[in-house]
Parts: structure tokens; sequence; C-alpha cells
């Protein structure tokens, strides 16, 4: 069934590429000039001579029209002679050459830059997503040439409400939000972090076909404590340290209040807050708005699922996942939501106590093992905190080798930020582990920061590991026409199949059920065969179908948690009509797919 699912999406994607149906019109309220420099309808010499003359574009552009279909191969001719001129350059060179003319497109012309990125995601995903997008933060503030999306600073105080209003589109959808505090494993980087908003929602826009002008990235710039962003000439943000306290929580409570107000269902997704910030603003906005945040409950999906494939990979009954011994390292936002999201699986498969079910998880932060011995535990962490009679021999703060060599887990997972801490000692612990497949999870980003390389995993781990990365790593050769398969455990395979299963559902909240199912629908994607071959998730060619099924799920459960009040013409009723095949069928044919529509002036 997953396949035929998938076969029909290929095809459609194919059958759609430059399709001569002709789609509906869209309202513009510019004419001339003004429509040429808005990327959301510019065709660039792609108007035809007819729309030229309604618009008031004649004489404005070249006469010869020239056909989507001929700038695509245009663009990608550019990008190829890019990709030979720069040869011989440092990958950092490369890379940011590579963003600027991704970006400079985006700026120009959205309908042609969504649709060089759907077709060529996997190409283009590590330009405009993880690795890259990290560089593009730490170098924002001299990469800058236009805006994109809104800045709400700590200036901003008691304004934000006329600010919202500032924003030219009349309907948002989806909003992104970051204070730059921790942008992926880079730390703090002020409003420069607003790259890592800009990167999600184009996820949004390729993954989920969010409409682009229905979304909006957002940065609350409260400062920074970043010195040396401080004292850089060109740094773009509030020269000023971070807000603390309830200063910091007002910002954001008055951002929220003035977001609803104006567009009460927009869904704001939380991303790369620190870990204080994290939690607070979770918990402090989840029951109010409609609102999730994508580094505790989009990565804890993510990894559950992946933690699960890897039992089917050792041949073994899901229900064995009560038994896997699992050392998490880094107990930030990342590994605590992991921690918690996979304790509440196994409780609910065991039908044990949520503390029996935490005595195979092991947690280790910067100062080691997480025990009940430690002072100053931060409280987000207790809960995971090993007790005296469960250590095994084991000390308060034991080091990640101590750790591995002990316990012998079936899987090693890394969420602490700091590359290359799975070092040669520790890889090959792993081969000691009760697993007959073990697994290593490096999902620390960007690449730099993974807590091992897969060439390092499968050299010292052994060939027979099962392994995942934030970031993209290719498949390891290990000789003789084998190589070591490298999947991606990345929250990008669920945030946008979130986000677009609650727009569809018309819910205002987003629960831990819909999350739940969103998780357990990945976790289901993949056929035993690919399994036991180690992949455990789906290639990201097919992103676009991954969250077609992911946001059906969340959709359904919205309905049964009876939160489900419809979105547009279609009901509570009606969706709550739909099989389960009918769902995935309304969430695909809810999807934007970039196609120049005729311009409708509109006064
Ligand atoms: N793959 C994904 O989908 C995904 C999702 C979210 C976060 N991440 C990545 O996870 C990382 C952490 O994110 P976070 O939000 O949890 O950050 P965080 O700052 O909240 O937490 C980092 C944690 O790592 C611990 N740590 C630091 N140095 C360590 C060391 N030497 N040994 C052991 N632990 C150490 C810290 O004590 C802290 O508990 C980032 O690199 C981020 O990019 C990946
Ligand atoms: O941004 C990513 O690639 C994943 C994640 O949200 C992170 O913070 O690392
Ligand atoms: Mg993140």
């Amino acid at each position: 069934m997953w396949k035929l699912a998938r076969f029909a999406a290929t095809s459609l994607a194919r059958s759609r590429r430059f399709s001569t149906a002709i789609p509906g019109p869209c309202m513009v309220h510019k004419r001339g000039a003004d429509i040429l420099h808005d990327p959301w309808f510019n065709k660039d010499t792609g108007f035809p001579l007819t729309e030229r003359d309604r618009l008031g574009l004649r004489g404005l552009l070249p006469p010869r029209v020239i056909s989507f279909e001929h700038q695509y191969e245009r663009f990608m001719n550019s990008y190829r002679s890019l990709e030979k001129n720069t040869r011989g350059q440092s990958d950092k060179f490369i890379s940011l050459a590579k963003w600027r003319i991704l970006n400079r497109l985006h700026d120009r012309n959205e309908t042609l830059y969504y649709r060089v990125l759907i077709d060529n995601i996997k190409e283009f995903a590590p330009i405009i997503y993880t690795p890259t997008v990290g560089l593009v933060c730490q170098n924002y503030s001299g990469l800058y040439r236009r805006p994109r999306g809104m800045y709400f600073s700590a200036k901003d105080k008691g304004e934000m409400m006329s600010m919202i209003y500032n924003w030219p589109a009349n309907q948002v959808d989806m909003i992104v939000l970051t204070d730059g505090s921790r942008i992926l494993g880079l730390g703090d980087l002020g409003v420069q972090g607003i790259g890592i908003p800009i990167g999600k929602l184009d996820m949004y826009v390729a993954a989920a076909g969010m409409n682009p002008q229905r979304i909006l990235p957002v940065m609350l710039d409260v400062g920074t404590n970043n010195q040396k962003l401080l004292e850089d000439p060109l740094y773009l943000g509030v020269r000023q340290p971070r807000l603390e306290g309830e200063e910091y929580l007002a910002v954001v409570d008055e951002f929220m209040e003035a977001v609803h107000a104006r567009w009460p269902k927009a869904i704001v997704q939380f991303e790369d807050f620190q870990m204080k910030w994290a939690f607070e603003t979770l918990y402090r906005y989840r029951k109010k708005f409609c609102m999730f945040n994508d580094d505790i409950q989009g990565t804890a999906g993510v990894a559950l699922a992946g933690l699960l494939g890897t039992v089917r990979a050792q041949g073994r009954p899901l229900s064995d996942f009560v038994n896997q011994k699992i050392v998490v390292v880094g107990a930030g936002s990342a590994g605590l939501g992991v921690l918690k999201m996979a304790v509440q699986a196994v409780s609910r498969m065991s039908g044990c106590s949520e503390t029996a079910a935490k005595s195979q998880f092991y947690l280790i932060d910067k100062n080691g093992l997480v025990t009940t011995e430690r002072s100053n535990l931060d409280p987000a962490a207790v809960p995971f905190a090993k007790h005296q009679s469960d250590l095994e021999g084991l000390a308060e703060g034991a080091s990640i080798i101590e750790v591995v060599k002990k316990i012998k887990p079936h899987v090693l997972v890394g969420l602490s930020g700091v590359g290359g801490i799975f070092n040669e000692e520790v890889l090959k612990a792993m081969r000691e582990s009760v697993s007959t497949k073990p697994a290593i999870f490096a999902m620390s980003n960007p690449t730099m920061n993974a807590e091992c390389t897969a060439t390092d995993a499968f050299n010292h781990a052994g060939e027979n590991i099962v392994f995942a990365s934030g970031s993209p790593f290719e498949n390891v050769n290990l000789g003789d026409g084998k190589f070591g398969h490298v999947n991606q455990a990345n929250n990008m395979y669920l945030f946008p199949g979130i986000g677009l299963g609650t727009l569809l559902s018309g819910a205002r909240l987003i629960t831990d059920g819909m999350l739940q199912e969103a998780a357990e629908c990945l976790a289901s994607y993949m056929t035993e065969e690919d399994i036991h071959k180690g992949i455990l998730y789906p290639s990201i060619d097919c992103i676009r179908n991954v969250t077609a099924e992911v946001g059906a799920a969340v959709l359904r459960a919205a309905v049964v948690e009876g939160l489900a009040e419809g979105h547009g013409d279609v009901g509570s009723k009606e969706l709550a009509h739909m099989s389960k095949e009918d769902t995935v069928g309304y969430v695909r044919e809810n999807m934007w797919f970039p196609e120049y529509s005729p311009l409708v002036h509109e006064k």
C-alpha cells in the first residue's frame, strides 16, 4: 500500500511538471513595476503579452516571452555553471555561492524558486536548510541584502499589536519564530538566527505545499549575549544583552497576543530557543495558542520513529522496544523531548508506569551521567536522573565511554551539539552492544557539530550498525560493492505534516495525541525490506508524500479528539466522515504547487 501511494505521488509530480492546464486566477492589488518587484507575483520574462497589457507592464520587460519551462532550464544552467566555476574553492565559499544564487531567485520570483526547490529537493535542501543555513546565519549580517519576514525587537514593546498589521498579506497560516538564542549547535547568533525560520518555512512550502503568501518567518530580537556579535560593526540586531525573566516573557507574550489578534488560527512553531525558554514558552502557550516547539516535540517524534525502526532492523517485534537500552547524550530541549516521548511510548506498550519505563534510558550531559546525586540539576532533567539503585556500578558524572562500556546499549543518541564526541573509543565500544544491529544517531546540526561522521561510525563501530545523522552525509562505501546507509534523522520529516495537518483540521491547539499520531505514522512508513537494509527514514525525494501521510494522521487525531473545526469550505462533519485514504487525498489536494497563475488586478 505504501509503495502504491508513493508511486502515485511520483507520477503526479511528473504529470504536473509544466502541465498545460491553466491554474485558477490570482488577485493582485498592484500594477506595473510594483508587480515586477514583488517576488510573490513576478514572472520575470514569463508574463504573457495580454497580461503585460492588462497590468501595465508593456515596455517594462524585454519583448520576448519566455516559458516557465525555459526559465527553469535557464536557472538550472546558471546553477550548473556556478558549480563548474567554483570547483577547487573552499567548501564554505561554494556553499555560500550556491545559497546566494538560490536566495537571489527567492527574492525575485518565488514561483520559479519553489519549483526548482521542489523538483531538486535532495540537492537543494542542504543549501537552504541544514547544514548551509547554519553558515548563512553565522554570516547573515554580511550576506543581508533584502528583508524577509518580520523583526520584533526589545525596542518594540507596546507597538507589536499595530506592527503586526504592517505585514502585507491578509492571511497567515504558518509562522516560524526564533529568538536566535540556540541556532542549531552554533549557540547564540542573535538577530542572525532569522535564517532558521526562513529555511524551515522553505521546507513548509517544499514539503507541505504551504502557500508561500501565507507564511511568515519571525525574529524576536531580545538582544544577544554573543560578545563577538555585539562588537561586530556589521551586526544588524539590537546591541544589548538578552532580556531575561519577566522582561523577556513580556515581549513573547505581546508578540503572541498580536499574532492571535490578527490571525486567530495561525500556527506558531517555536524554533531554536535556548532550553529554559523552549520549555517555559511551550508550557505557557500550548493550552492557549495553536503552537508547538519543533526542537522538543518535532525532534522527539522523528527520533521515536527511528528508535522503533532500530527494533525492527534487529528483526525483533516492536514490543521489544520496552527492552532496548538507550543512551541519550545531550540533556537539552531536544534530548529531553526525545526521552519524554520515548518513555511515554514504553509505558504505553508495556502497561507499566512512566517511572518504571525510565529504567532502560540513560542521560548524559556536559557533566556526564545525570543522576539524582547531582546538585543544581535542571528541573527539566530531574525526571530522567538515575537513582542510586539503578546505577549498575556507574558513578554520578560517568563519561560517555564509561556508560557505553558498562551498559552496552542498543542505541546511542547524540543531541549535544558537540562535534566528534562519539570518538573512536566510544564508537569501538559500541561493537560490544547487546544488540545484533547497534544504532548510532548523531543528530546534532550542522554537519561539523554531528557527534561523529558517517564514515567514522561504520569504520569504528562496524558495518552492521544502523546510522542516522541530523545533517546529510553520503552513504559510506564499505568496499566489495557494499554501502553503509546513512539516514537523515531530522525533524523535517515531521514538522511540515504537523503544521499542515493542524491547519487543515482547523484545530486551535496541538495536543500530545496529534504529535504521537504523527510519530507513529512516520514509524510505520518504511517497509520491512527497507528497514532490514538499515533504512529507517524515507528519502527526502518523497518528502511531500511523507508529509501528506503525516498531515492526514495529525488531522485525523484532531478529529478523534473533537478539536477539528474544519478549514475553508470543509467543515468538521465532512472531516469526520473522511476515511483514512480520503484524508490523505484531501491533504494532498490542499498542497500548493508552484505554477504561474493568471494575475487579475483588483483595486
Ligand atoms: N536532528 C534533529 O532533528 C535535531 C532537532 C533538534 C536539535 N538538534 C540538534 O541537537 C543539538 C542540541 O539541541 P538542544 O536544543 O537540545 O540544545 P541545548 O543547548 O538545549 O542542549 C545541549 C545539551 O548538550 C549537553 N552537552 C554539551 N556538551 C556536552 C558534552 N561534551 N557531552 C555531553 N553532553 C554535552 C548540554 O549539557 C545540554 O544538556 C543541536 O546541535 C541541534 O542542532 C537536532
Ligand atoms: O534545523 C534542523 O535541521 C533541525 C533542528 O531543528 C535543529 O535545531 O538542529
Ligand atoms: Mg531547530
